[in-house]
C-alpha cells in the first residue's frame, strides 16, 4: 500500500524565504510557476530569449537567463524539454551549483538514464504532476489540483522530501493526492503510460475507429463525433467515477457491446506488445533511440509529426470545432 500525502501533510514554510527558479515556461513551466506564485512562493523564470520569455514577462514574472536563475535560486525546477535538459544543465546550471541547493524535475528521464549527474552536495528530487501542464493550471484555478508523484534521488540537506512536498502543495498536487515513489518507477511508468495508453494507444485507437467507419462509406463528420469528440465525454465520466460511472451513464446496449467487443480490440497480442514496450523502456532502449533521434535532428519524429498533422481526422475536427465556441482553440 502506498502512502498518500495531502495538503495537511505538506508544509509550504519549507519554501518560505526561498527563491524558486522555474527553468522553462512551456506546458509545465507556465502552470507550475503561476500556481506557485498564487501559493505565495517567490518565483523567477529562467529562459533563453524567445517566445516563452515574452510570455512569462507578459504574465508578470521576472525573467532572467538560465545562468542567472541558477545562481540566484535556492530551488531550481528544470522544466525544459527532456531532450534539451542535459546540455542546458551542463552549460548553464552545473557551473553555478552550490551546496544545499535543490534541483527538481517533473520527470525522471535525465537522472534515471544518467544524462544528468548532479554533485553530491545538492538535493535532487522530483515533483511530477500526473497531468498535462495546461490542466495543472486550469484545475488549480478551479480550486482543485491534479495528482502528483514525489521522489528523492539525493538528500544532501536532509530536507529534500519536505521541500518536494511543499512544492507539490504550491502547485496544487496535494489537493488531489501525492505518492512518494522513485525516479525509476516514475520514469518507467510515465513513459509506458504515454506510449501504450494515454497518447500512443489512444491516438491509434481513435484513428483506427475513424478510418474503419470512413472506409466503410460513413461520413467523416459522424466518424469524428463518434470516435474522437465523444471520447472526451466518456473519459470525463471515468475521471469522475471510474468505469462504473461511465457504464452507469451509457445505455445497457452500449455496456453489453463494451463487454463483448472491447476484448476483441485489445487482445492478448495487444497485451503482449504492451509488455514488450515496457521492457524496451526498462532496458533503456527507448531512451537511447530518443536521444539518438535528437542528435540526428529528429528525422523520424519530424516526418511522422507532419503526416499525422495531415490525417483527415484533423481536418474534419478543425472544421467541426469552429462551431463550438466554448472550446478553447
Ligand atoms: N507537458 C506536460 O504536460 C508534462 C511534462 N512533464 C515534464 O516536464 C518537463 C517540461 O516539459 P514541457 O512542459 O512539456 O516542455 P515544453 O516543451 O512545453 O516547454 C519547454 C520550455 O523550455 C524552454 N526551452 C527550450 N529550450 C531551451 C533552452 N535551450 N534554454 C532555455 N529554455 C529553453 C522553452 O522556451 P522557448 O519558447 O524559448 O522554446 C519552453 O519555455 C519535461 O521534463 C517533461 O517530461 C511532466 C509531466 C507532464
Ligand atoms: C501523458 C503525457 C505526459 O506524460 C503527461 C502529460 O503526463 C507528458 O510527459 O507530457
Amino acid at each position: 500500500m502506498v502512502t498518500m500525502y495531502y495538503d495537511k501533510d505538506a508544509d509550504l514554510s519549507f519554501l518560505q524565504g526561498k527563491t524558486v527558479a522555474v527553468v522553462g515556461y512551456g506546458s509545465q513551466g507556465h502552470a507550475q510557476a503561476q500556481n506557485l506564485r498564487e501559493s505565495g512562493v517567490k518565483v523567477i523564470i529562467g529562459l533563453r530569449p524567445g517566445k516563452s520569455w515574452k510570455q512569462a514577462e507578459e504574465d508578470g514574472f521576472e525573467v532572467v537567463n538560465v545562468d542567472e536563475a541558477a545562481q540566484r535560486a535556492d530551488v531550481i525546477q528544470i522544466l525544459l524539454p527532456d531532450e534539451r535538459q542535459a546540455q542546458v544543465y551542463q552549460d548553464s546550471i552545473a557551473p553555478y551549483l552550490r551546496a544545499g541547493q535543490v534541483l527538481l524535475f517533473s520527470h525522471g528521464f535525465n537522472i534515471h538514464f544518467g544524462q544528468i549527474v548532479p554533485p553530491a552536495d545538492v538535493d535532487v528530487a522530483m515533483v511530477a504532476p500526473k497531468s498535462p501542464g495546461h490542466l495543472v493550471r486550469r484545475v488549480y484555478t478551479e480550486g482543485g489540483g491534479v495528482p502528483g508523484l514525489v521522489a528523492v534521488h539525493q538528500d544532501a540537506t536532509g530536507n529534500a522530501k519536505n521541500i518536494a512536498l511543499a512544492y507539490a502543495k504550491g502547485i496544487g498536487c496535494t489537493r488531489a493526492g501525492v505518492i512518494e515513489t522513485s525516479f525509476r518507477e516514475e520514469t518507467e511508468t510515465d513513459l509506458f503510460g504515454e506510449q501504450a495508453v494515454l497518447c500512443g494507444g489512444v491516438s491509434e485507437l481513435v484513428k483506427a475507429g475513424f478510418e474503419t467507419l470512413v472506409n466503410a462509406g460513413y461520413e467523416p463528420e459522424i466518424a469524428y463525433f463518434e470516435c474522437l469528440h465523444e471520447l472526451k465525454l466518456i473519459v470525463d465520466l471515468m475521471y469522475e467515477g471510474g468505469l462504473s460511472r461511465m457504464r452507469y451513464s451509457i445505455s445497457d446496449t452500449a455496456e453489453y457491446g463494451d463487454y463483448m467487443s472491447g476484448p476483441r480490440v485489445v487482445t492478448d497480442a495487444t497485451k503482449a506488445e504492451m509488455a514488450k514496450i515496457l521492457k524496451e523502456i526498462q532496458q533503456g532502449q527507448f531512451a537511447k533511440n530518443w536521444i539518438i533521434e535528437n542528435q540526428a535532428n529528429r528525422p523520424v519524429f519530424n516526418a511522422i509529426r507532419q503526416s499525422e498533422r495531415n490525417h483527415p481526422i484533423e481536418e474534419v475536427g478543425a472544421r467541426l470545432r469552429e462551431m463550438m465556441s466554448w472550446i478553447k482553440k
